[in-house]
């Protein structure tokens, strides 16, 4: 647990070649395509606000070197009212700009948001092994707000700005060429500087961005492992590595600041310098009498009104890369290939042939037994795919026969490979070589949604939702079941009944509608194992997996869900992993996983006989092993 701030910067991708800004942007086109028109018309009104702030120069200029010069009363008010008018149509036209963004830019949030979580919901359990969840959750949440408020506020005003300086620059130098240019003087240095700040903050935005993806990783596993880190007085140490880590984006969050301070100190001084040059040659010309002070104050008033697009260039650049880096991470979660679940199936694999005296599947099986129908392992080789590629698979040659109807015990030491085995048969990983069967069809040419409809699983860890007991159960049935709310209910309690779940069920507060998971009540550990047996054959699945399911129930509980249990497994064909003789006991025949192969296999009673690696493994000595 200590270790947590250096296994899950594993994501940290600051070291990547830095690709543009633009070019990241660009990619979000897609998202912005269905609300384009909107926007548009938003940066025109936007555009059309900014350039009503530049003729208000002009209506001072009118009305100084002329009511105001005349000693005109009437003048004076008609054009202070006019330019009430104008400041009025901005403030108008700004409003309406908001207007206009904020609806459809919050749906571009939520349909990335979605596009997202369904992608991750697609994405295989090797992609879920690999990431930190911290880092999803950040890029599901604050990478997304970023993105929103690039498109509401830099996206636009850069546009805005941008047109704004370009006919800001157009009137003054139609005013006066020379003020024109001496203002414009610090135009080149400012592009420099920014090009040299862009690709540094770049850097830095990056670099914060996936440290508060590492930070959300510690603040997700300390609240899930609240009691471990209290079990085992870790919080110190917990405390330690959640301190490096804040100090660590701290000390990114200050260079960020340094940056943005020191662009934005070169954007205001610069164009004040220049502001305070052409203000001197200004006044020596009106003294000198070849400019009106009309003009000049015309001059100097559009160049004020351009000193806020000028200078809010810094932080608009400075987001406009937090949003391309947000994109970036965004993207490196999007350009993942998925899973198709319930498109085509994968092409089958190579089946190797198999190596001579590693055991059948029909080993000890009757004569004549079909050898395709049941679940069929042939050949099955699997490495993981973060393995180191010189490291031998992890499981090699697999070659089983569980039959019609039968129960197959699984057993091995801690490590040998069970899981990993009984994971390849809903498809939540693909063989690397051999083939699966299910009842005569290839599992690879069968697509996993329909494979995980033949398909129930309990694991070990017996994750619930938040939702209600009922929810949590009925989830492992199929979508809609003929015969609706009642059919689905007998379901259900046949399922609670299977699972010896029907009386503490009963006796929740709510029944079976009380709220149960992570925000619900919370159950045992026995409790909760027993719903997830529930969930795994309230669907009456064909095949049937079970990762020692009984581990969390005492001696009382086990004896009844195991008597429950053995009516439904005379009705399926199951593979349960094992490591206790009375979860072996419920199987018809045992295989040994050993050395990542099938060592063995028998009845319980055949090899605890003739196994020594089988008999001391259900004595507890092969718990050395482990
Ligand atoms: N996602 C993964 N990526 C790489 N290696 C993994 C992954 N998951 C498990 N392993 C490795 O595969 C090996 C077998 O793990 P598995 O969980 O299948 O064993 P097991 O026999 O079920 O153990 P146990 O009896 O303790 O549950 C272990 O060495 C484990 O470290």
């Amino acid at each position: 647990m200590a270790d947590t701030a250096q296994t899950t910067n594993q994501t940290d991708r600051t070291d990547l070649p830095q690709r543009s800004a633009v070019r990241s942007l660009l990619r979000l086109w897609p998202f912005i395509r269905p609300v384009r028109a909107r926007l548009g018309v938003a940066a025109c009104v936007a555009v059309l606000a900014s350039c009503i702030s530049l003729v208000i120069p002009l209506v001072l200029k009118w009305l100084v070197d002329g009511p105001v010069a005349a000693r005109d009363p009437g003048g004076a008010w008609l054009g202070g009212a006019f330019l009430l008018l104008l400041g009025l149509a901005e403030a108008l036209l700004f409003g309406l700009r908001r207007w206009l963004v904020a609806r459809p830019l919050a749906g571009v949030e939520a349909t990335m948001r979605e596009t997202l979580y369904r992608h991750l919901q697609r994405l295989p359990v090797a992609f879920h092994d690999r990431w930190p969840s911290g880092q999803l959750l950040s890029r599901g949440t604050t990478d997304l707000q970023l993105l929103r408020m690039f498109f509401a506020f830099p996206l636009m005003f850069l546009l805005v700005n941008g047109v704004t300086i370009l006919v800001g620059a157009v009137i003054l130098l139609v005013q006066r060429w020379s003020l024109g240019l001496v203002l414009l003087a610090p135009v080149l240095p400012l592009m420099v500087l920014c090009s040299v700040f862009e690709a540094k903050y770049g850097r830095a935005a990056r670099r914060a961005q996936d440290q508060v993806g590492d930070l959300t990783t510690v603040v997700e596993e300390s609240v899930l492992g609240i009691r471990i880190i209290k079990g085992f007085g870790r919080h110190r140490s917990q405390a330690r590595a959640f301190r490096e880590l804040t100090r660590a984006l701290r000390s990114t969050e200050l260079g960020k600041a340094r940056l943005l301070a020191w662009i934005w100190g070169c954007m205001t001084a610069l164009p004040e310098l220049a502001i305070g040059g052409a203000l001197v040659c200004g006044a020596v010309q009106v003294a000198d009498g070849e400019l009106s002070a009309g003009t000049l104050v015309a001059f100097l008033s559009t160049a004020l009104a351009l000193r806020w697009p000028v200078d809010s260039i810094g932080f608009l650049l400075a987001m406009s890369n937090e949003a391309a880096a947000a994109t970036d991470r965004y993207f490196e979660v999007m350009d993942e290939p998925a899973v198709e679940e319930s498109g085509p199936p994968t092409p089958a694999v190579r089946i190797p042939p198999r190596t001579a005296g590693a055991p059948t599947a029909t080993a000890g099986a009757g004569a004549g037994a079909a050898t395709d129908q049941g679940l069929v392992f042939s050949g099955v080789a699997f490495r993981y795919p973060d393995a180191p590629p010189d490291s031998p698979p992890l499981l090699r040659d697999i070659t089983l026969h569980i039959r019609p109807g039968e129960t197959m015990a699984l057993v091995g030491a801690t490590g040998s490979g069970k899981t990993t085995l009984t994971a390849l048969v809903p498809r939540l990983y693909d063989p690397t070589a051999g083939r699966i069967s299910l009842d005569g069809r290839d599992l690879a040419t069968i697509s996993r949604d329909e494979a995980r409809a033949m398909v129930a699983v309990a694991f070990e860890e017996p994750t619930l939702f938040s939702a209600t007991a009922a929810e949590n159960v009925l989830m492992g049935g199929a979508a809609s079941r003929p015969g609706g709310a009642d059919a689905q209910d007998d379901e259900l309690r046949r399922a609670l009944a299977v699972a010896q779940a029907d009386g503490f069920v009963a006796a929740l507060p709510e029944g079976s509608a009380t709220q149960v998971g992570e925000q619900g009540l919370s159950l045992s550990g026995g409790q909760r194992q027993r719903l997830a047996l529930a969930r795994a054959v309230v669907g009456r699945p064909r095949f049937l997996i079970l990762d020692d399911p009984l581990s969390a129930l005492d001696v009382h509980t086990e004896a009844l869900v195991e008597a429950a249990l053995r009516q439904v497994l005379s009705t399926t064909t199951a593979l349960v992993v094992a490591h206790r003789p009375s979860t072996v006991l419920l199987a018809d025949r045992v295989a040994l996983l050993s050395g990542g192969r099938i060592a063995a296999v028998g009845t319980h009673h055949e090899l605890l006989r003739d196994n020594p690696e089988y008999a001391a493994l259900m004595s507890g000595e092969g718990e050395g092993a482990r």
